[in-house]
């Protein structure tokens, strides 16, 4: 395997606080690579700069071979670096289908110019309907996105996500506000999700990231603690001290 994301001493300041602190991470082809790290450690952060939403003030990100420091979150998007969501919002009076469908044709063309081409742009519906698979919404793919629940809600953005055929995923805390069954429920659909595409999950959820993650790099006021195997982190001493009192990593 070969690293398809990568940062290089990247380096977000605000004033004087450090927040992303000379981070070099590697997330490898087909990986699925958690983040983890205490309310305040800059993993928020860190995913804004990797998507392009945030420009860092010092090191890079190459994605796929190719320095994308300077790209914009749509010129990272199109090269398939993808966000969950905040790529393009959900229309609540749209189906699900026509929903996915917009995401699949936001990658592709100008934002105004798919009204006339929604129905009909075969390879979009295409996409768009792999993506509501994938998802685990093909039930739901004829109701309107005001039908559904908070749970389908964040399953339809997934859809969208998906439904531009991203080759990376970046995805910030899929679960937050999620019922303990619905957070099962995504833990199976990104286990489905897995090998298809490389992911980089934030999430505070420890049970789901021991379940999902290949590997878990750790955040820690800004800085790359350490990056290994769920297991060498659960043994981590560090990283048990860090989380003392949080019985999931431990247990
Ligand atoms: N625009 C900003 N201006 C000033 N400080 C900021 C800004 N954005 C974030 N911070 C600070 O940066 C630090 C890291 O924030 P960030 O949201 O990235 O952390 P996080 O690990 O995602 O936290 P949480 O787990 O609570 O979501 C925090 O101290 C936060 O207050």
């Amino acid at each position: 395997m070969s690293a398809l994301l990568q940062t290089e001493k990247l380096t977000k300041r605000y004033g004087a606080l450090v927040v992303t602190d000379d981070v070099s991470l590697e997330v490898q082809a087909g990986e699925l690579h958690a983040i983890i790290g205490p309310n305040g450690a800059g993993k928020t952060t860190l995913i804004n700069q990797l998507s392009g939403e945030l420009a860092p003030n010092s090191g890079s990100v190459r994605f796929a071979g190719k320095d994308v420091t300077a790209t914009g979150i749509d010129g990272r998007a199109r090269q398939g670096l993808l966000r969950s969501y905040q790529i393009t919002s959900v229309f609540d009076e749209f189906t699900v289908r026509e929903n996915a469908t917009l995401a699949a044709l936001g990658t592709q063309r100008h934002a105004f110019s798919f009204w006339t081409s929604l129905l009909g742009d075969k390879e979009a519906l295409a996409a768009a309907d792999e993506g509501i698979a994938a998802a685990g919404l093909a039930a739901l793919a004829d109701s309107p996105a005001s039908d559904l629940g908070y749970g389908e809600r964040r399953q339809l953005e997934l859809a969208m996500a998906l439904a531009a055929r991203p080759r990376f995923l970046l995805l910030d805390e899929p679960m937050a506000g999620m019922s303990v069954q619905e957070s099962a429920a995504v833990v199976t659909l990104l286990q489905s999700l897995k090998r298809k595409y490389t992911i980089l999950l934030v999430e505070h959820d420890m049970n789901a990231v021991f379940a999902l993650a290949d590997r878990i790099s750790v955040l820690v006021y800004g800085k790359l603690l350490v990056t290994g195997t769920p297991e060498e982190i659960r043994n981590n001493a560090e990283v048990r001290a860090i989380y003392l009192g949080e019985e999931e990593v431990v247990a």
